[in-house]
């Protein structure tokens, strides 16, 4: 890497020994924190997520989108209200201010009406909407986000070890309770070649666990280009988000990141947003060796500076989800 953020490629880290727990995990831990200096992406392989599980959520991922478009709008977005959950249709979604060229369903934390998050009408809290068909969606995409929220504490706590901190130093401070996003989209291949599937954004929260297809697409923005990150197989694409940037002063950056699909069928892809508690207060840490911050407000997507914002993860995420599904908004916010 010559100069800050000006990086060509995305490492590939082995964190079997860090998800065992095992002795290695120290020297993996400085391998992660160095990714996310550098590029704020890395692939991870050795994770330990069930090959078949992520082969049956493929399946029938592929199986729901191939539905008609009445018989998904039938679990639509409306339905969810403030939990926030369901179906969108390809061009609903605007990650940055233009109609997304994807379809996708939103999912969460299973929470019932009783619990007294969903009582109070927190935004984001409640049941999730689960197709009737195909059969078997639910108990796929329950099993994978319980194996991914797994998997998130664990890189969290790698990520802790790369900062000089103890292991727990997330877990006890801000992921408690994590708010955990789960999302699968399709893409199909663009009516226009100019448009994208997803526009330039970061993500909002700490970590992005990405599984995709091997239709690839996905471009990462290095200083002085566009830098692909195409599929491997039996990795997942970490990228770090908002808040870690906010919270290391710009140490971790969330890096930039866009989709659109090259290839000449559809694309599915598979984020799990592993988040700060919606009530976390996120603020910044004492990181060693780090400078004065580094803000990028002048550079960034949206030209938002993270480390102005001041408050719960919470009120960082509802500005945001306003602003990509407008049409939702009152029913959220
Ligand atoms: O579909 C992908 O590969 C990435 C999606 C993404 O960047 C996001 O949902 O934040
Ligand atoms: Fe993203």
């Amino acid at each position: 890497m010559n100069e800050a953020g000006d990086f060509s490629h995305i490492p590939i880290i082995d964190v079997a020994e860090l998800v065992a727990g095992g002795p290695g995990r120290r020297e993996i831990a400085a391998r992660l924190g160095a990714a996310c200096r550098e590029s704020g992406f890395f692939y991870v392989v050795g994770h330990g997520v069930d090959e078949g599980l992520q082969g049956r959520l493929r399946e029938l991922s592929r199986a729901f989108f191939a539905l008609d478009l009445e018989r998904k709008m039938r679990i639509r977005m409306a339905l969810g209200g403030r939990a926030w959950r369901g179906y969108f249709r390809v061009g609903d979604e605007l990650t940055s201010g233009q109609p997304d060229q994807k379809e996708g369903v939103y999912f969460g934390a299973e929470l019932p009406a009783d619990d007294p998050r969903v009582r109070a009408g927190t935004p984001l809290h409640g049941p999730n909407l689960f197709p009737d068909e195909p059969a078997g969606f639910r108990e796929a995409v329950l099993e994978y986000m319980a194996a991914l929220t797994g998997l998130g504490h664990r890189l969290m706590a790698g990520v802790a070890l790369s900062l000089g901190f103890d292991e727990a130093y997330f877990a006890e401070r801000i992921l408690g309770e994590p708010l955990t996003l789960f999302r699968i989209f399709n893409y199909p291949p663009p009516a226009d070649p100019g448009l994208w599937g997803v526009g330039e954004h970061t993500d909002y929260g700490l970590l992005t666990i990405l599984l995709q297809d091997d239709a690839g697409g996905l471009e990462v923005k290095s200083r002085s280009r566009w830098v692909p990150a195409p599929p491997l197989p039996g990795s997942f694409v970490c990228n770090i988000g908002d808040m870690l940037d906010r919270m290391t002063g710009g140490l971790y950056r969330s890096t930039p990141h866009r989709v659109r699909n090259p290839a000449p069928r559809d694309r599915l892809s598979f984020p799990f947003f592993f988040d700060p508690a919606f009530t976390a207060r996120v603020r910044p840490i004492d990181v060693p060796g780090r400078g004065a911050i580094d803000d990028d407000r002048d550079e960034r997507w949206d030209r938002a500076s993270v480390h102005a914002f001041d408050g719960t993860y919470g009120d960082y995420l509802l500005a945001k989800v306003g602003k990509v599904f407008p049409e939702l908004r009152a029913s959220v916010l």
